[in-house]
């Protein structure tokens, strides 16, 4: 399993800044993580090259392919994984916690359909995601990166949701959700002004969460709190 790298070089060497919608925490694997890595990734890691992924090689079927960003300890990703068979996931996630966490999770349901990156989910839809692949692209509760100087690290923004247009399929859908409201607010500011998306609210808003994403711990506990949920789905037009 490779390490997350985070400095670019160009072709001459040179040092490329890039602006990241994450700050890599020096992750503390638990032995039980360590060991859900080892007996796991085998089978389920996909290691990170920049070269198009042949999916129908990598999950031995033809089968339509969500992609979750930043799945964070992968509880939700692993349920939603084990309640639709049918269909192929791939998490991308940069925490090594997490990879070793949604590892564990994933061996304990004994699913078959989850594959899952330890990268920067930018470079990995830039290089190893072929251009109209996938059917749906998944960012839940993503950094909200509060302050305002810190906005441009959001990774919601023009240049990213072209990227994920591009690797959706004609019909297929970025669905994102945040419970951070200005964080809802700049979405659907980007999503409205990006050509080649339609917005699956009637309203032109917001949507109910669908049945598909679970409702996690934290976000029942804000739900008790009174606190909002903003889902936000669009869909690529062709
Ligand atoms: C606030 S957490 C939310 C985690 C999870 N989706 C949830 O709902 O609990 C955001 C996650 O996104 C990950 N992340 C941020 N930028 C990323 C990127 N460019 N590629 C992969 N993971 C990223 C972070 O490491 C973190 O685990």
């Amino acid at each position: 399993m490779s390490e997350v790298t985070t400095a670019e070089f160009n072709e001459e060497g040179k040092y490329l800044r890039k602006i990241r919608s994450f700050v890599l925490r020096e992750g503390r694997l638990t032995k039980g993580q360590a060991q859900a890595i080892e007996s796991h990734w085998p089978a389920m890691g996909l290691d990170y090259s920049p070269v198009a992924l042949d999916l129908t090689q990598v999950f031995g079927r033809e089968a339509n392919t969500v992609l979750e960003i930043g799945f964070g300890m992968g509880a939700s990703l692993v349920q939603m994984a084990a309640a639709a068979p049918e269909l192929n996931f791939i998490g991308v996630e940069v925490h090594k916690p997490g990879i070793g966490a949604c590892l564990g999770d994933a061996g304990a349901a004994a699913v078959t359909n989850l594959r899952v990156y330890h990268h920067d989910a930018v470079e990995v839809l830039e290089h190893a995601i072929a251009d109209g692949s996938l059917a749906r692209v998944q960012l839940f509760f993503p950094d909200p990166w509060h302050k305002k100087r810190h906005h441009k690290r959001r990774i919601v923004q023009p240049e990213f949701v072209d990227l994920i247009r591009r690797k959706l399929k004609v019909g297929g859908v970025f669905h994102m959700a945040t419970d951070w409201e200005n964080y809802a607010e700049h979405m659907l500011e980007v999503m409205s002004a990006a050509p080649g998306y339609r917005n699956k609210s009637a309203e032109g808003n917001y949507v109910p969460r669908p049945d598909y994403r679970p409702l996690t711990k934290f976000e029942a506990r804000g739900h008790r709190l009174g606190h909002g949920v903003w889902d936000l789905m669009f869909e690529k037009q062709d």
